[in-house]
């Protein structure tokens, strides 16, 4: 048996043990420090056991998932270091901010378990297992930072692991994490706290601001809906980014100012023209749709069936084709194919395959 032990059971914690439990030859183990939530966890299904006990939860497990408030993981990976782990044991966590708790477990003492930061970019303003989701993680990247001394096949056991979740795995510097999540996540949550809290003021005085919110305002506060003490963690903890990315923010809204001050209306367009065109070409990621993150390209004769005989061509070799795009085809000209693959082995084994029989391979 495998034994999963997830400590802290909420929106994040809640989902994974939904992705694992009942999967052939795993058990789910949640903990919690309050009883009745232990207690709550087995009510609704989500694990296979719940405890209050630390060393129950952790001993004996292959997998430990640390799903609590990022103020709080140095202090869990701290507390693991003093238990006899199983050797072999992978201890990750899935905390929105990824250097600090890389640095603890650097120093942290954990005999022969190992630890591989993890944060999956999927979530919710909504929070506790109540709001956990089988399919919150599908197709979402999810970001895991190994270090370099750590071994290729830990980082491969977690990686098969995490395929229940049915999300993209990708690998990125601890910093580097902190420092683009920062802009495009923790910045966000507080744009819209900020924003909130700025037509609240107004709405206190005059009941019709909040009656008059429509889909602009609601569409970008949904996220000031999340949790409190969730968010308190991870803004003081991404403190240095956060107060880096503040200061850019202050002087983009300056730069606002002097486009109304100065009636520049061209400037007011050419902001909105230059936000929209970098929006439309975000991947979108509807759930559902399998996206597909390893692509070649390949030139093929402009002839009836080509897409046919390369699809069978990768099929007879038990290559996994996930989707096929024509990029171009004109007459005159030979036509290129988009080929997109779930997984590197695919991308790497098609490549060799096509180039074999005279296709020319592009990137
Ligand atoms: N909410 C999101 O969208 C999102 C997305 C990705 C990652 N994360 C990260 O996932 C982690 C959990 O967030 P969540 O959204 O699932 O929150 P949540 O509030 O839904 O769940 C947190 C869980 O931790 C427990 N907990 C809270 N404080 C604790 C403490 N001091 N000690 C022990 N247990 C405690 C709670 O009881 C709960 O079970 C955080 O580190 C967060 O940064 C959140
Ligand atoms: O969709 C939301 O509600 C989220 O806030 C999810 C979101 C994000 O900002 O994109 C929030 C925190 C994370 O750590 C990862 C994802």
């Amino acid at each position: 048996m495998t034994k999963i032990a997830i400590f802290g059971v909420g929106l994040i914690g809640g989902s994974l043990a939904l992705c694992f439990k009942g999967k052939p030859g795993i058990t789910v183990v949640g903990h919690s420090v309050r009883e009745s939530s232990a207690a709550k966890y087995l009510e609704r299904g989500v694990v296979d056991h719940a405890t209050t006990s630390l060393r129950e939860a952790a001993e004996g497990a292959d997998f430990i998932f640390l799903c609590v408030p990022v103020g709080s993981l140095s202090q869990y990976v701290h507390d693991l270091g003093q238990l006899s782990l199983k050797p072999g044991c992978i201890i990750t966590d899935v905390g929105s901010t990824k250097a600090s708790v890389a640095a603890c477990a650097r120093q942290a003492r954990l005999g022969e378990a190992v630890f591989i930061g993890g944060h999956p970019m999927a979530g919710s303003e909504r929070s506790g297992v109540e709001a956990a989701s089988l399919y919150l993680f599908e197709n979402a990247f999810y970001v895991l930072t190994p270090e370099a001394s750590t071994p290729q096949h830990y980082v491969d056991k977690l990686t098969s692991l995490l395929a229940y979740t049915k999300a993209n795995i990708v690998h990125v510097h601890p910093e580097e994490h902190d420092e683009i999540v920062g802009a495009i996540s923790h910045l966000p949550h507080i744009i819209a706290v900020a924003l909130v809290n700025l037509v609240r003021g107004y709405n206190d005085d005059n009941a019709f601001y909040g009656l008059l919110a429509a889909g602009g305002f609601r569409d970008i506060t949904r996220i000031a809906s999340s949790d409190p003490v969730v968010w308190r963690d991870i803004l003081v903890n991404n403190r240095d980014v956060l107060l880096k990315l503040l200061r850019q923010w202050q002087s983009g809204m300056a730069s606002f100012v002097d486009m109304l001050e100065g009636e520049d209306g061209e400037a007011v367009e050419a902001a909105f023209r230059e936000a929209g065109q970098f929006r439309s070409q975000l991947p979108e990621r509807r759930k559902g749709m399998i996206h597909s993150i390893y692509e070649c390209y390949i030139d093929v004769p402009d002839h009836p069936g080509i897409i046919g005989k390369v699809a069978t061509e990768l099929g007879n070799s038990a290559i996994n084709l996930s989707n096929v795009q024509i990029i171009e085809s004109r007459e005159d000209v030979p036509g290129v194919l988009r080929l997109s693959f779930r997984k590197q082995d695919d991308l790497d084994r098609a490549v060799d395959r096509l180039g074999e029989i005279g296709y020319a391979v592009h990137f």
